[in-house]
């Protein structure tokens, strides 16, 4: 199926622990296990990353390795923008959620004239910037780089002047200013968030589908709800960060939260999404198999990627 483009991109410098850039590897473990010829079916492009910057002296304590970042997000969005132009449809397997960021980049880079809303599919709302961010990991930020929220009404830290000119520069990749608007931001199961966070959901109203929610309404429900709420843009970017599993399942992965969603739900929930035409891209993130016994995340990871994929083709 030449239409679909697998994107890799190995990059871990945005995330707290070590190991996430050996998710994509562990994804290609467990096809093999499951004896799936995926990886075979279609083409892929390999995204550089900037994983070297771990071996250093880290320079920005309110963003962590931003120089790296910001490269990588440029990579990313010229891949991303590349593989559009080529008529594909990008999925992007990464690392840490940071990548995120230079995804919408590219699709906007893409699509400048179109109006771009996001599912994102997280424990978390990665809606920080250096200024608020608790603890300088940038993977809890890419939602602010294309949103360009800097938050300073909750501001806590005080970051350099080297951070700050990296910060505007991220802010402006792809197109100038912001990707997308706040209000076209559509979480679901995110339930771990700091209070500058829950002041912009508030202040934007952004909606979240909390587990609670989820549980009463049921996935299908909340799939028609999501992509109901963003029938004004004329695309659409699915997030999906495997810590949205509940941490019982989701072991595998840097930061995971109690509460989430079970395997089968996550499963149902992106193939449902998946089916709707505006959904231009599909990306999925944080598989750390370092974490991990036995390769479960991305065995349960895996087995989202093949069935998501299923219900894109089969819906094209
Ligand atoms: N993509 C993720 N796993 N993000 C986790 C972010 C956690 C926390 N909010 C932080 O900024 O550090
Ligand atoms: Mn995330």
């Amino acid at each position: 199926m030449n239409k679909v483009k697998l994107i890799e991109v190995r990059s871990e410098i945005a995330a707290g622990t070590r190991g996430a850039s050996l998710g994509i590897e562990a994804l290609k473990v467990a096809s093999l296990d499951r004896d799936s010829q995926y990886f075979g079916t279609f083409d892929s492009v390999n995204v550089d990353d900037e994983n070297n910057l771990l071996f250093l002296k880290n320079n920005y304590p309110h963003a962590k390795h931003i120089d790296g970042v910001h490269t990588m997000v440029r990579r990313v969005c010229s891949t991303v923008n590349d593989v559009m132009n080529e008529k594909r449809f990008p999925i992007v397997l990464a690392g840490d959620h940071s990548t995120a960021a230079g995804t919408i980049c590219g699709i906007k880079k893409n699509r400048p004239d179109q109006r771009l809303g996001v599912i994102w599919i997280d424990a978390h709302a990665d809606l920080h910037s250096p200024y608020t961010t608790p603890s300088g990991n940038m993977h809890g930020m890419p939602l602010a780089m294309v949103t360009g929220l800097d938050n300073k009404e909750m501001q806590v830290n005080d970051i350099t002047e080297g951070t700050r000119e990296i910060w505007e520069d991220i802010k402006n990749v792809g197109v100038k200013g912001p990707k997308i608007d706040p209000g076209d931001i559509v979480f679901i199961s995110v339930r771990d968030t700091e209070d500058p966070e829950k002041h912009l959901m508030e202040k934007h109203g952004i909606k979240n589908f909390t587990p609670e929610e989820i549980s009463r309404k049921g996935i299908k429900q909340v799939a028609k709800e999501a992509t109901e709420m963003l029938s004004h843009c004329e695309n659409i970017y699915v997030s999906f960060d495997v810590d949205s599993i509940d941490s019982r399942i989701s072991k595998g992965t840097g930061t995971p939260v109690p509460g989430g969603l079970s395997v089968e739900e996550a499963k149902l929930l992106n193939e449902e999404i998946i089916k709707e035409k505006k959904v231009c891209c599909w990306e999925i993130v944080e598989v750390n198999p370092t974490l991990d016994t036995e390769n479960l995340m991305a065995e349960n990871a895996f087995d989202i990627l093949e069935n998501t994929t299923k219900s894109l083709i089969e819906n094209f």
